[in-house]
């Protein structure tokens, strides 16, 4: 018998570790896996998801212009039963909202009515007790409270690690990690990182073996060399998942007997975790791609790429890795080896794809790894010309499984350190902070973007202290200051307004109409069609909501804190592209971008997290061997080879890879979608009488009833898809967060 971790699980019988397999009356009550692809009936679905009645539903959201907690202690707390705080008396009488009535009654009906983990919450926010409530501060004090940290550069001329963010968190947007992640899941987290002994710090009185065996659940630890293969970890994801939190209730693609396919892999590009970034062939890739493949021999390629509509070819263009990591050699091997841990090697691959007409995605080709120009990189093209040729080769295709698993790689790092992390999480702090520095809290585009804040500040802070230099960086290929250097490349690259929707679906090569998405050659691209529907549908709120308070393009332009805000935004935020607001519509695409940041673009690529890489083997952070550097050695490669390229007997790299997404992926509690906050927001207004009051009423209202018109849209916008695909429902706005919260 063979120790196979350092934590003291033996192995069984050929490598395997002895892990407790379910009883059979347990395993044969294990769903079918392919439920995960079965769509609920249209009945069934609307039945799980619709939210209850606005009445039953919101928690009503807060006017910072209203609030003010000192004066919140003083008028609330005598209404509460002293000897049982969760009974709150409702105030009698005629009540207005926008009077300290109304918000007493706003918050007495938060309070009864959340029966999720914020009841808590609700009532200290009465008491005044730990107040989540913006607190109402003059600009100079929010200025005061609200500090930019040093970008680009340190004090002592170094580079800062991180774009520019929040100096110190304000109290009131202080929140635990604890408050933020489920408890039990941050715990175990935490054992990982032997940040805590459990055996010492009580956890329980649970020992670190009893959580780490509980984590064995996710983890696979065996040795390759002992005759380990792939089918092993499909057997045991079957059996060993983590509990179902998360949209597909603990399902993964690890699940489906053709996980690694091409049709797998082609979905992903456009349902997955990253479902933003595939582009348009440019005219020279399509060049480079023929040129590859005249050098390998594939005369089919050749012709057909010669053949092949140039509108119809697609990238995932990763080459930059180099270039953003600052190395300058654009051949140099990409290796880093974390302290106590074996190396890791990154790539920045390029996979070709080709749209057909049917809307199916195919891939043609995968340069593993960019090295400057493609006679200096290897290229492989895929045996199977079309998505209709036979897929029964596709297992034992080694080397072709090797190229998806590099282009894999090369999206995991992008995914989560660029497009996540930097691009949504980081991009939405620099602009809390420049809005806090400029706006005041009664300014109308405050009181519109301040819901989408919900806890952002306290979760980037511990992405900044934790994940990324002690989860990220043991699991990616590139050294602690590289992925500081390819945040800030993302980043310093980010064009603001070409990432408006539109914009960026039209500069990636898809139409940027609802009609044009219609045409079936994009039925497999619900994210295209989801997230423009959302785009219109916000811009259509957020401009009926700001029209109320700047009627003219010259108030827009003549209305200081949105002048000042634009300046700080471009340079202390240093987003040299935000635009220059002198008219409504380019408030309105500004503010509307902030918002989409937050809510639908984080929710896009955060909530699938689990569902695509808990299954380590199906995406995994880096190669635990170097690329093949020739041609002609990936061609050699079998399965050993690629199990040895994957973290399959490295426990720990493992278990972070796999239980980081899980705790990222907890679906959102339902008083925190952006289908309540729309509802809540009607609900605030029910009682206003003024006109603009009633103008806001009413916003709200269509907001609400739209949201729930995309509803239905997006369940058929993913019934449209192929047969067999992946149910794409992570856009519904009930589930789609208000902020970035997770
Ligand atoms: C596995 C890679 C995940 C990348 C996630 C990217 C963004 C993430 C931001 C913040 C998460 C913070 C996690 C902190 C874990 C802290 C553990 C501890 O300190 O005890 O959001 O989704
Ligand atoms: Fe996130």
């Amino acid at each position: 018998m063979q120790s196979v971790t350092q934590h003291g699980a033996a192995s069984g019988a050929a490598g395997r570790p002895n892990l407790p397999t379910p009883p059979p009356h347990v395993a044969a009550a294990l769903p079918d896996p392919h439920t995960i692809l079965k769509h609920p009936s249209e009945e069934e679905y609307f039945s799980q998801i619709a939210p209850e009645a606005v009445e039953h539903a919101p928690l009503p959201s807060f006017d910072p212009g209203v609030f003010n907690n000192e004066l919140l202690k003083l008028r609330l707390y005598p209404t509460l039963d002293p000897k049982d705080p969760t009974k709150v008396k409702e105030p009698e009488g005629n009540i207005v909202e926008g009077t300290y009535m109304g918000t007493q009654l706003a918050l007495a009906e938060a309070a009864r009515r959340t029966h999720t983990r914020f009841r808590y919450a609700s009532l200290f926010d009465v008491l005044g007790v730990e107040p989540s409530l913006p607190r109402l501060m003059s600009l100079e004090e929010q200025r005061k409270l609200y500090q930019y940290s040093a970008y680009p550069k340190n004090a002592d001329g170094t580079p800062a690690p991180y774009p520019p963010h929040l100096e110190h968190i304000p109290s009131d947007q202080d929140y635990s990690l604890f408050a933020i992640f489920n408890k039990i899941g941050l715990i175990e987290t935490q054992v990982i990182l032997q940040k805590i002994t459990p055996d010492e710090d009580g956890f329980r009185g649970r020992t670190k073996e009893w959580i780490l065996e509980k984590l064995r659940a996710v983890a696979y630890g065996g040795e390759p060399e002992k005759g380990i293969n792939i089918q092993d970890v499909v057997d045991y994801n079957r059996h060993h998942r983590k509990c179902g939190t998360d949209l597909a209730r603990g399902g993964n693609i690890g699940l489906l007997d053709d996980w690694y396919s091409d049709r797998r892999f082609a979905d992903q590009q456009f349902t997955g975790t990253n479902p933003t970034t595939i582009t348009r062939a440019s005219p020279s890739w399509i060049a480079g791609f023929k040129k590859a493949a005249e050098i390998g021999g594939y005369g089919k390629w050749v012709s057909a790429l010669s053949k092949a509509d140039p509108a119809s070819l697609f990238v995932q263009d990763g080459s930059y890795l180099r270039k953003a990591i600052g190395v300058s050699d654009p051949e140099a091997v990409v290796q880093y080896k974390p302290p106590g841990a074996d190396d890791n090697w990154a790539v920045g691959a390029v996979s070709l794809f080709q749209l057909h007409e049917d809307g199916k995605l195919h891939p043609i080709a995968i340069c593993i790894d960019y090295k400057g120009s493609m006679e200096k990189s290897v290229t492989i093209f895929n045996r199977r010309m079309a998505p209709s040729d036979p897929s029964n080769g596709e297992k034992e295709d080694w080397p072709w499984r090797c190229a998806k698993t590099s282009a894999q790689v090369t999206d995991w790092m992008r995914h989560e350190l660029a497009v996540h992390l930097t691009l949504s999480h980081f991009v939405e702090e620099a602009i809390i902070v420049a809005t806090n520095r400029t706006i005041p809290m009664t300014h109308a585009v405050y009181k519109i973007l301040s819901p989408h804040w919900y806890k952002t500040l306290s979760l980037n802070a511990g992405a900044r202290v934790t994940l990324i230099p002690q989860i990220i960086s043991d699991l990616v290929g590139i050294s602690l200051d590289q992925c500081y250097s390819y945040i800030r490349h993302a980043y310093d690259t980010y064009d603001f307004v070409k990432s408006y929707v539109p914009n960026d679906l039209d500069r990636r090569g898809f139409p940027n109409t609802p009609e044009g998405l219609e045409h079936p050659r994009y039925k497999n691209y619900p994210y295209a069609k989801n997230i423009l529907a959302l785009w219109c549908t916000l811009r259509t709120y957020v401009k009926s909501k700001l029209l109320l308070s700047f009627p003219t393009d010259a108030s827009v332009a003549a209305d200081k804190p949105i002048q000042d805000w634009v300046r700080e935004v471009k340079t202390a935020a240093s987003i040299p592209s935000f635009p220059e607001i002198k008219t409504i519509d380019q408030l309105v695409d500004a503010v509307t971008m902030c918002i989409h940041i937050a809510s639908p673009f984080h929710s896009a690529v955060n909530y699938l997290q689990n569902f695509y890489q808990a299954f380590v083997v199906a995406k995994p952070p880096s190669l635990c061997r170097p690329p093949p550097r020739t041609l002609e050695q990936l061609r050699a490669y079998k399965e050993p080879d690629l199990v040895a390229a994957l973290p399959i007997n490295r426990q720990r790299q493992w278990l972070l890879a796999a239980q980081v997404p899980w705790l990222l992926s907890f679906r959102v509690e339902a008083d925190r979608s952006l289908l309540n906050y729309a509802a809540s927001q009607w609900n605030v207004y029910k009682y206003k009488t003024s006109p603009a009051e009633q103008a806001v009423r009413e916003a709200s209202r269509k907001l609400y009833g739209d949201l729930q018109a995309l509803q239905k849209k997006f369940f058929y916008n993913s019934a449209a898809m192929d047969k067999g695909s992946i149910p794409y429902m992570v856009l519904d706005p009930g589930f789609t967060a208000v902020s970035i919260l997770i």
